[in-house]
């Protein structure tokens, strides 16, 4: 499919489950792809991705090049019009920014990140304030269960914006470009994605769902979301949970929180996830069940740290920050 895509050359830092699939589409629409791999690297480079999708049927995707780190990806001199994170974000372990600084010798090449959290931007923006950095939202549900085998369900949709784009120290113009030419090549290959003015607004009306599910699924001994809906005291906590998350996040950004496609506050996350047929696994339960770090600190750590800052309480978030924080370092000194 040829098109504007051509002209993209993209290296997808962390293709694991969720880069995967947008790496896959982007290379659809006929932009260049380089991975860069890690536990899956041997298993991609020699067979590709097998990829099970109710949206697009079962493929093997080979993407355009596979590598083992950044370095690799630019040894032959190879450049980038962008760089798509799709790590875990993990700033407690250590700055994530420092991998991909070989990738960004020029002032123009994007930042992007499709990663779940708040803050997940600062680290880049402190280490290449010359670099333009777009921050993505995704709503979609995919799985790696074994290196190289993925399997996705039906939603793909992408929400994305540029990252302060009053900030004059880097060129908003080359960003905005870039992040529209993203745009339309993910809308040509199959995804959604439209750029957003807000996008801020849009993570913080994400993370009501990952701030609440996702730790509580795992405190709650490992259960389902339906399986904390169902239970009346779970689901009252959900939903407090929910609402400190969103009385936090229209502090911050000055706002009513948007709508996230057609769910409009707590009650619609609720009852979307009540009705959904499938039974829900928040990633955070998935990394407990793998004994893998969970996401707690751009979910929960710093989200808390701007409650502090704009004076607003969350109590229940606080309880479930600390205790999780606790249930991680037993389950990784492997205690539990
Ligand atoms: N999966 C989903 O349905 C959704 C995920 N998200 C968010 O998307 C982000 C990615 O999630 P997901 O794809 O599920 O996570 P995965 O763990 O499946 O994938 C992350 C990949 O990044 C690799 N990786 C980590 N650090 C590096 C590095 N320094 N260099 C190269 N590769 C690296 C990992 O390798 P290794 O295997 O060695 O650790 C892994 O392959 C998260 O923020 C998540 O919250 C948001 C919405 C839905
Ligand atoms: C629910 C889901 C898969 C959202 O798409 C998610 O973000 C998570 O589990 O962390």
């Amino acid at each position: 499919m040829a098109s504007d895509a051509a002209a993209i050359s993209a290296l997808v830092v962390g293709a694991g489950a969720l880069g995967s699939v947008y790496a896959w589409r982007l290379q659809e629409s006929g932009a260049r792809v380089t991975v860069v791999c890690r536990s899956n690297y041997a298993a991609v480079r020699d067979s590709g991705f097998r990829i099970k999708s109710e949206a697009f049927g079962e493929h093997t995707y080979r993407p355009s090049r596979v590598v083992a780190s950044v370095d690799e990806a630019v040894a032959d001199g190879s450049r980038y019009s962008c760089v798509i994170v799709c790590t875990k974000a993990l700033p407690n372990l250590g700055d994530p920014s420092g991998d991909i600084g070989a990738a960004l010798a020029s002032p123009q090449a994007t930042v992007v990140l499709i990663q779940n959290g708040i803050g997940i931007e600062e680290p880049y923006r402190a280490r290449y304030p010359r670099n333009p950095i777009a921050s993505a939202v995704a709503l979609i549900d995919v799985t790696q269960p074994a290196a190289g085998t993925i399997e996705h369900g039906s939603r793909t949709v992408l929400l994305a914006g540029l990252y302060r784009p009053e900030d004059a120290r880097y060129d908003a113009a080359a960003g905005a470009a870039t992040l529209g030419a993203l745009s339309a090549a993910w809308c040509a290959g199959g995804i959604p994605c439209t750029v957003v003015d807000r996008v801020q607004g849009v993570r913080w009306a994400k993370l009501i769902w990952n701030a609440s599910f996702n730790p509580i699924s795992v405190l709650a001994g490992g259960v389902y979301a339906q399986t904390l809906l169902a239970d009346a005291d779970c689901r009252e906590l959900v939903l407090a949970v929910m609402h400190e998350v969103r009385r936090i996040g229209e502090a911050v950004t000055g706002a009513p929180l948007p709508p996230l496609l057609d769910m409009d506050g707590p009650e619609a996350y609720v009852r979307v996830t009540e009705s959904s047929p499938f039974p829900c696994t928040p990633s955070m339960l998935m990394d407990y069940r793998h004994r893998r770090p969970m996401e707690h600190a751009v979910i929960l750590g710093r989200p808390l740290e701007l409650a502090r800052e704009f004076g607003v309480d969350a109590p229940r978030m606080q309880c479930v920050y600390a205790m999780l924080k606790l249930a991680e370092k037993q389950r990784l000194a492997g205690d539990q």
